[in-house]
């Protein structure tokens, strides 16, 4: 029998409704051996996932009324699931004990940890699993990395002596054992540490939409599904906005040789969407997929005879490091070279210019603010000629002005930078491009 590590994130665990979802797409498969739950997320637009109620307790941890407005919010949510589901949780116990640890001052990450904590005891309840706490086989380094030596070693023990187990996503502990979370959307990689740890035939991802698909929902209307897709040209839509899964999710995974399966949990019967190693067909459009961020500031650098001068590109990188800031991309012509950054990065813009500007000593810095980065990729698109001027075409005819154009030496990836307010028309063009028939 093959082994599956099955990931239901938070959509997926919003209620009792989708828990009895959740229960019967896991009976359904006697493979499905250790699931890793997210904390309820959100039951319709308007709603607040349970990890961010749990930020707002730590935040508003000594105004009682605030306090105890948020924790009864996510209590309410609890505890009606136990109810519906007939459990036998002790559910007020439980989130007594935490709201107390909260009062005592509990850590940020132990209080926004316990979202998952609390689902993961329910769920195990509920389909009959074994509950093992992700703080005893996940562990952190002094760095704050993963040590993955003691966390494979410990859950290849752990969980070859168990059939089954629930263990919840998005924390593990640290080396002092405190409980420590990765970043927002980490129980994806709870799931791939799992996998690589068990060596699952098959990392199942269970969501809300069903699979990847070629663009954001939210942009584009009922966007077409992708099949198959290969983990560099998820890697790249990924670090380009496609939050589907955590950018972090898929080294792992990838470097164990363990496909992943992004799955809808409201629609069972879809087959996904399949993350391979390697595709050598080309996809059917010349592209498989566009994704697109906003929150960039370029800073376009001009000097002349700029391409003889040795160290030129290391004196801006040095500069960059001092302000602890990493680059997205990095084009450069002849005379001119440009930094797309994070805005969010850059903490004070002038001292950075000045720095460059007394390191480098060039003819101009022209800094432009507000920039939305998309990335058009496919492994098909350096088979396909006129692929770039399909793209410039539809951007032009939607009178989309692009502000900057990076195509990566890898050739699956096309990325434009265009004004953020441009960014969800931009999409739509591209995506029209090149799945309406011509
Ligand atoms: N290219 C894409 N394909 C599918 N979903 C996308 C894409 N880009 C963004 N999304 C969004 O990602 C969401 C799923 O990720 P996430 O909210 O993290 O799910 P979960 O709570 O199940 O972990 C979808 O609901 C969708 O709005
Ligand atoms: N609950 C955490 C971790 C997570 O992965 O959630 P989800 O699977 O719902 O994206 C968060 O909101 O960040």
């Amino acid at each position: 029998m093959g082994v599956k590590v099955a990931k239901f994130g938070g959509t997926s665990l919003a209620n009792a409704s989708q828990f009895i979802k959740v229960k019967e797409i896991i009976m359904q498969d006697k493979e499905r051996c250790f699931i890793v739950p997210s904390a309820p997320g959100k039951r319709d637009k308007e709603d607040t996932k349970i990890t961010d109620l749990l930020y707002l307790c730590y935040t508003y941890s000594d105004d009682v009324k605030l306090f105890n407005e948020y924790f009864n919010q996510l209590q309410g949510r609890y505890i009606s699931i136990v109810n519906e589901l007939e459990l036998n949780v002790p559910i007020k116990e439980i989130l007594e004990e935490i709201k107390q640890k909260i009062q005592d001052g509990a850590s940020l990450d132990f209080i926004v940890s316990r979202g998952e904590y609390i689902n993961g005891i329910i769920l195990a309840e509920y389909i009959g699993y074994e509950f093992i706490d992700a703080a005893e086989i996940i562990y952190f380094n002094e760095d704050g990395l993963l040590d993955q030596n003691k966390t494979y070693t410990t859950i290849n023990k752990l969980l070859s002596e168990n059939d089954n187990a629930v263990i919840p996503g998005f924390y593990g502990s640290n080396y002092n054992g405190d409980i420590k979370i990765f970043s927002r959307g980490g129980s994806d990689i709870t799931g791939a540490i799992i996998a690589c740890g068990v060596e699952a035939d098959l990392y199942e991802n269970w969501t809300d939409v069903s699979g990847f698909l070629m663009a954001d929902p939210s942009i584009v209307d009922n966007p077409q599904q992708i099949k198959q897709i290969t983990f560099r040209e998820l890697r790249e839509l990924s670090y380009m906005g496609a939050s589907v899964l955590h950018e972090e999710t898929i080294f792992p995974v990838l470097n164990a040789g363990i496909p992943i399966n992004i799955r809808n949990t409201n629609d069972p019967e879809n087959a996904g969407t399949m993350i391979i190693s390697y595709s050598d067909s080309a996809s059917r459009n010349g592209i498989t997929g566009v994704a697109g961020k906003k929150g960039f500031t370029i800073i376009t650098i001009e000097k002349n005879l700029m391409n003889y001068e040795v160290g030129f590109v290391r004196r801006i990188l040095t500069v960059l490091e001092k302000h602890d800031i990493y680059f997205y991309h990095l084009p450069t012509g002849i005379d001119t070279i440009s930094l797309v950054l994070e805005a969010s990065q850059i903490k004070d813009i002038h001292s950075l210019v000045k720095e460059i500007q007394a390191e480098c000593k060039p003819d101009s810095i022209e800094i432009i603010p507000g920039i939305a980065l998309i990335a058009t990729v496919g492994h098909g698109m350096s088979y396909t000629p006129g692929i770039a001027a399909r793209l410039f075409t539809a951007l032009a005819e939607n009178n989309i002005n692009v502000r900057i154009i990076d195509q990566g030496s890898s050739e699956i990836n096309i990325i434009v930078g265009v004004e953020e307010k441009d960014l969800e028309a931009a999409v739509r063009a591209i995506y029209n491009a090149y799945t309406t028939k011509i």
